[in-house]
């Protein structure tokens, strides 16, 4: 990121997630601006997903603001609630894909919300957003269960990529993947954020991942995003889970292998 002055694209304060009586977030604030790529660790069971899921509309908390791109969340008409998703598009672990549709009619789906979108039009921005996510030309014609879960990775990628969003969520994106197709994977997901100017709010716990794509890291712990900050930052907090996972022997290990970026 250049020192320009930071946009807030994401901005989320004194929000509370609680399942009966597990309270799971309690004011949590958080800040992710435009063009970075902030990953976010934790814990398993911490609500990384929860919170991913509450910044996407898709679950409603029970207090707090959530505004993404200027517009509160919870807050927003119902128009102005679709002309928001038109601007992000998210990435579930398992890709999500409609199984009774190939890629290409999976890759369509959001932009059929897109009034007039001629279809042969559709058909190609589809074909392009397919090769942009690294499968193979033919993937289209394909069905889910016909794909390798990378390749479904990729292709719920692609679907995220349909509308050209300004924010990527994305939950996981290398769980599963063999250590090369991770490794594969993070490329194209830093290579699509500098390209695209894409901001990307990713739920990982791949080490790996955080190095090789990750501007910025915010760590939950404590029901709240404990601490934000670099990699290098990262190194010299001194909370027990934190240090454990920044200091143990995969984080070493992930180090290692990567070598460091530049004040990340
Ligand atoms: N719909 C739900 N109903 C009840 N409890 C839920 C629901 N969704 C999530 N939870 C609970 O909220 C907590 C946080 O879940 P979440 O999936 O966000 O964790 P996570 O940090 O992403 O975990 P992991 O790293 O294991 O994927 C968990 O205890 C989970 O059981």
């Amino acid at each position: 990121m250049t020192d320009t002055p930071k946009e807030t694209v994401i901005r989320v304060r004194g929000v509370r997630n609680q399942f009966g009586s597990h309270v799971v977030h309690d004011d949590l604030d958080l800040d992710v601006y435009r063009g970075e790529v902030l990953g976010v660790v934790g814990g398993s069971g911490t609500g990384k997903s929860v919170l991913l899921r509450t910044i996407a509309g898709l679950q409603i908390p029970k207090a707090g603001e959530i505004d993404v791109l200027g517009t509160n969340v919870r807050t927003a008409s119902e128009d102005d609630r679709q002309a928001l998703e038109r601007r992000w598009g998210v990435m579930f672990q398992d890709g999500a894909l409609f199984s009774s549709l190939n890629v290409r009619e999976n890759v369509e789906v959001p932009m059929r919300a897109v009034k007039g979108l001629d279809p042969d039009l559709r058909r190609q921005m589809a074909d392009l957003k397919i090769a942009l996510s690294g499968l193979p030309f033919n993937a289209g014609d394909k069905f889910p269960s016909e794909l390798s879960g990378g390749m479904r990775k990729r292709a719920g990628l692609a679907r995220a990529l349909a509308l050209d969003p300004e924010i990527l969520f994305l939950d996981e994106p290398t769980a599963g993947l063999d250590p090369i197709g991770a490794s594969e994977f993070d490329i194209l997901i830093r290579q699509l954020s500098q390209t695209m100017g894409l901001t990307v709010f990713l739920v990982t716990h791949d080490l790996d991942t955080l190095h090789a794509t990750c501007d910025r890291i915010a760590v939950l712990a404590e029901k709240k995003v404990l601490v934000t900050g670099t990699m290098r930052e990262m190194l010299d907090v001194e909370h027990p889970w934190v240090h454990e996972y920044f200091h143990g022997p995969r984080a070493r290990a992930a180090s290692d292998a990567i070598p460091a970026k530049k004040d990340r």
